[in-house]
């Protein structure tokens, strides 16, 4: 049987070697939410990348550029970090370049895996039914806050441990931790996180509704993976 873990921030990923393995990259609030909007509105690719100026090479490119700092889209940028800008029509067929300040990080720094899907309680189910296709070992890379723990990510890992435990063996603590601290808060998760640093960082921003969308279950099927320098989704592709 494969198993699963749990890695509460990318500065912790030296202790896990990821060879052979499936990541989940998961930053609720909000990149990888973000993304699989994006891609369930149609946005062909998605590139993300660490630097702000890395990003902004990309127009030329061809691509819609998308920037978060501090909460806040970073000045120059087509788009920010709110998955309701990806909701217009503005990114169908368009690939996008997009760094955050925790989310895009957590991906680039997984490349050593055999695979990098993207999670968000948004695609949970999506991403539960491709790891138990795959078979393989699956680490859970919480995105976190700058290298820091957060609860956000680590209730969605509990989210697809639940999903998955009859299939995968818990591979430590980690993974025990992260399901009990979501049957814990599942009956109201937007309740269970008000108290949450990022939830009372983005109040300060007046965006409360990302919050709530955020946390929503299984809204779309769509299934972004790392394919080379990039995010595709691979559900489309299989259609
Ligand atoms: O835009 C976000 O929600 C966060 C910004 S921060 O955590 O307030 O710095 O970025 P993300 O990379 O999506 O965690
Ligand atoms: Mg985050």
């Amino acid at each position: 049987m494969p198993s699963i873990d749990v890695c509460f921030s990318p500065e912790l990923l030296h202790l896990y070697d990821l060879k052979g393995k499936a990541v989940v990259a998961v930053d609720i609030l909000r990149a990888t939410s973000t993304m699989v909007t994006a891609f369930a509105h149609g946005a062909a690719d998605i590139y993300p990348v660490m630097q702000l100026e890395e990003c902004r090479t990309y127009a030329e490119k061809g691509c819609l550029t998308a920037a978060e700092r501090d909460g806040v889209k970073a000045e120059g940028f087509d788009l920010g970090n709110s998955p309701f800008g990806y909701m217009s029509g503005n990114v169908q067929g368009r690939s996008i370049a997009i760094t955050t300040t925790n989310g895009t990080r957590a991906i680039r720094l997984s490349e050593a895996a055999e695979e990098i899907v993207v999670g968000a309680f948004l695609n949970l189910q999506a991403v539960a039914d491709h790891l138990s296709k795959l078979q393989l070992d699956v680490l859970v890379v919480c995105a976190g806050w700058k290298g820091k723990f957060n609860l956000e990510d680590t209730l969605f890992a509990g989210a697809l441990v639940e999903r998955l435990q009859d299939r995968f063996a818990s591979e430590n603590d980690a993974t025990l931790a992260s399901l009990y601290l979501y049957q814990t808060a599942k009956q109201d998760l937007p309740g269970f996180l008000r108290q949450s640093s990022h939830v009372r960082r983005l109040e300060n921003l007046e965006i409360n509704k990302d919050v709530e969308f955020c946390l929503q279950h299984d809204t779309f099927s769509v299934l972004p993976v790392w394919k080379q320098d990039r995010l595709i989704n691979l559900q489309r592709e299989l259609v």
